[in-house]
C-alpha cells in the first residue's frame, strides 16, 4: 500500500547535506531516550507502541458503540477540549466531504457530528442547543481529568437536555464517557450513573490520544473504518523505527526542523491545500506547541490554509520577517476532482484552463507558490499524502507524533508534560471563586481593581 512521503528538495538551499549528517548523534540520543524510555516524561510515551499494543476488546466495544449511535442518533455531540477533541475533529473533517453535516441522511449514513466543550463561549453552547432542536442525539464526553472547566460545563448542559428528552434512565443509555480508568470526577460520575465508559490510557497524553478511544469512538460513529486508521499507524510504527536519519523520514523531519530553528527560523507554518485539512493543522499545533514550547524554547507552530490565505498572509510569507519555514501537507489525489466547465468565447479569460481539472490548478498553484516562497527565503518541507483515506491519515498521525517525540528530546526538554497550561486555569478558578483558591482570588482582584 502506498504511504506518505517526505520531500526535502526545497530545503536544500538552506541546509547543507553535512549539517543533516551532523545531527545524527543528537537524533540517536533522542531515539534512545524515546525507545528505551529513559528520557524525561517517559511514563507518557505508550503512544509509541499503541498501534500494535492497543486493547483489542475495547476496540471491538468502540465499534459496537459506534453502531449503536448510528442506529439511534441523528446527531452525536462530542464534548472535549485540546487533545480530547482535536484529533477526532481533524480526522472526521479529512475523511469526509466538506459540509459533512449538511449532506442528506442517505449520503451520510451516520449521525451529524457536533463538537462542544472546546471554549468558554456561551453563545456557542446556546447555538448548538438550537441546532439540535428535536433531533435524536447522543453524547460522547471526553476528559482524562474530568475536571476541565469547558467540557464540564457543556456536559452539564447537554446531559440536562438528554434527561429532558429521554428521562434519566434513557439519557444514561445515550451518554458515552471516555475518561481515566480509575479516578477523576467524570470517572466517578460514569461509574455511579452506569454510563458506558472507555479508557484514556495513563501512558498516553491528551495530544497523543487520537488513536485511543478519545478519537476512535467519534471517528467510528461518523462511519470511518477505524481498523484502517490503526493499520496505517501500525505500518508507520514499523517504518519509522530506525534511528538512522538516512532511513527514517520522520527523524529527518525532526532534524531539519531543529537545524532550521537554530538558524533563526523559529516559526513553522503547517500548510494545507484542502479546506478539509484545516483541523489537521489545529491538531498538529497542539501536538507541536504543547510538546516543545518549554523553558523559553521551541518552534512556534502556526498554520495557513492555501490557496485561501495567500490572499491574506501571502504577502507576509513572501516578504515579511525571515523567521518562517513551511511544512506543506499535500494531498496528492483528492477524492473528488472536477473539470472546468466549457464556455463559448473567452469572456472570463479562462479558456487556457479548459480541459484541465480544478485539482491540476491546485497542484500547479502548490508548485508555483513553493518555488516563490523558497525564492523569497522561506525554507520548505513537504509531506505528500497519497490518498484521502484512513490508512494514510493513521500513517501521517504517527509520522508527526514520533517526529515531535524525538525533536523534543533534541531541545533538552520534557516533550510529554504541559505545566504551563495550569497558569490560566489557576487564575480562572480563583476569579470564579473555586474553593481552595482564596489567596489567589485576593491577589488577582487587587491587581484587576488597580
Ligand atoms: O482531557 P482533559 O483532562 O479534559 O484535558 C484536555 C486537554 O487539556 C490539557 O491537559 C491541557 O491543555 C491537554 O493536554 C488536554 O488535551
Amino acid at each position: 500500500m502506498s504511504h506518505i512521503s517526505f520531500d526535502t528538495t526545497n530545503v536544500e538551499n538552506f541546509v547543507a547535506k553535512h549539517e543533516l549528517d551532523e545531527m545524527q548523534p543528537l537524533i540517536t540520543m533522542a531515539d534512545s531516550q524515546l525507545r528505551n524510555r529513559t528520557g524525561a516524561g517517559a511514563e507518557y510515551s505508550d503512544w509509541i507502541t499503541l498501534p500494535t499494543d492497543y486493547d483489542k476488546a475495547e476496540f471491538a466495544r468502540i465499534q459496537k458503540a459506534a453502531e449503536q449511535i448510528k442506529s439511534d442518533s441523528q446527531a452525536l455531540v462530542v464534548i472535549g477540549i485540546g487533545g480530547s477533541y482535536l484529533g477526532a475533529k481533524a480526522a472526521i473533517d479529512f475523511l469526509h466531504p466538506s459540509f459533512y453535516n449538511e449532506l442528506s441522511d442517505e449520503e451520510r449514513q451516520a449521525p451529524k457530528i457536533y463538537f462542544a466543550g472546546n471554549s468558554t463561549s456561551s453563545a456557542y453552547i446556546n447555538d448548538l442547543v438550537r441546532v439540535l432542536g428535536d433531533k435524536d442525539f447522543s453524547v460522547n464526553v471526553i476528559s482524562k481529568s474530568g475536571t476541565t472547566t469547558e467540557p464540564s460545563i457543556a456536559f452539564r448542559v447537554f446531559k440536562k437536555l438528554l434527561e429532558k428528552k429521554y428521562g434519566e434512565a434513557g439519557a444514561k443509555k445515550r451518554i458515552y464517557a471516555t475518561t481515566d480508568a480509575n479516578k477523576g470526577a467524570l470517572h466517578d460520575e460514569a461509574a455511579a450513573e452506569g454510563y458506558e465508559t472507555f479508557v484514556i490510557p495513563d501512558g498516553v497524553g491528551g495530544r497523543f490520544s487520537v488513536l485511543t478511544p478519545v478519537g476512535l469512538l467519534p471517528i467510528a460513529a461518523s462511519g470511518v473504518d477505524i481498523q484502517q486508521l490503526m493499520d496505517g499507524a501500525k505500518d508507520a510504527q514499523d517504518e519509522y523505527s530506525d534511528s538512522d536519519l538516512r532511513k527514517n523520514e520522520a527523524y529527518r523531519y525532526a532534524a531539519l526542523r531543529r537545524i532550521l530553528y537554530d538558524k533563526g527560523y523559529t516559526t513553522e507554518l503547517l500548510i494545507n491545500w484542502e479546506p478539509t485539512m484545516q483541523y489537521l493543522s489545529e491538531w498538529w499545533k497542539q501536538l507541536m506547541g504543547e510538546s516543545e514550547g518549554k523553558n523559553q524554547k521551541g518552534i512556534y507552530p502556526s498554520s495557513a490554509n492555501f490557496s485561501t490565505d495567500l490572499h491574506s498572509l501571502g504577502q507576509y510569507i513572501q516578504e515579511g520577517r525571515r523567521d518562517l519555514f513551511e511544512t506543506v501537507v499535500k494531498l496528492d489525489n483528492p477524492v473528488s476532482n472536477i473539470a472546468l466547465p466549457e464556455e463559448e468565447g473567452n469572456k472570463d479569460g479562462l479558456q487556457y484552463l479548459e480541459g484541465k481539472t480544478v485539482d491540476e490548478v491546485n497542484t500547479n498553484a502548490f508548485q508555483g507558490v513553493t518555488l516563490a516562497h523558497v525564492d523569497g527565503g522561506v525554507p520548505n518541507l513537504a509531506v505528500h499524502i497519497p490518498q484521502q483515506d484512513a490508512y494514510s491519515l493513521g500513517y501521517l498521525i504517527y509520522f508527526f507524533e514520533i517526529a515531535v517525540g524525538a525533536s523534543g528530546y533534541t531541545f533538552g526538554i520534557n516533550p510529554f508534560n504541559q505545566p504551563g497550561v495550569e497558569a490560566y486555569k489557576t487564575n480562572m478558578f480563583a476569579l470564579l471563586g473555586k474553593p481552595g483558591y482564596e489567596e489567589q482570588t485576593k491577589t488577582l482582584r487587587a491587581r484587576l481593581n488597580k
